[in-house]
């Protein structure tokens, strides 16, 4: 399967298990492997027949800032929805990072898969 790649994609969300962390967005960084329903782009070298990286990137910022989250799982498992269901990615790996949200921890994070890998 072919794929996309979008790595360190950020975006602003409302997000956290904690009323401070609530109070307003936050940075979120975003890994995505993005599977791609057919190859046909590479031959047709034409857009319409891939998936637009750069649809995704807006389209998952203009969502994520109208979102609220508790859990960075939550989080992740709503791209990948929207990957699935709004782009027709066969299957798609999300990952999702938190930037020095912890004392002396860089980057937190989850990664989820979702769909089937052909
Ligand atoms: N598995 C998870 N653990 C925690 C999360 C999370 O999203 N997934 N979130 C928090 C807090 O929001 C944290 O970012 C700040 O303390 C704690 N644990």
């Amino acid at each position: 399967m072919d794929t996309i790649y979008l790595h360190g994609v950020r975006a602003q969300t409302l997000i956290g298990w904690y009323d401070w962390e609530r109070t307003a967005q936050q940075d979120v960084e975003l890994d995505l492997d993005i599977g791609l329903p057919s190859n046909r782009a590479s031959a047709s070298d034409d857009l319409v027949d891939t998936i637009d990286y750069d649809l995704v990137v807006r389209t998952l910022r203009d969502e994520l800032t109208q979102q609220h989250f508790l859990l960075l799982e939550a989080l992740a498992d709503f791209i990948a929805r929207v990957l699935l269901e709004r782009f027709g990615t066969p299957w798609v790996r999300v990952s999702v990072t938190k930037l020095g949200i912890l004392q002396d921890v860089a980057r937190v994070g989850v990664t989820i898969e979702r769909g089937h890998r052909t």
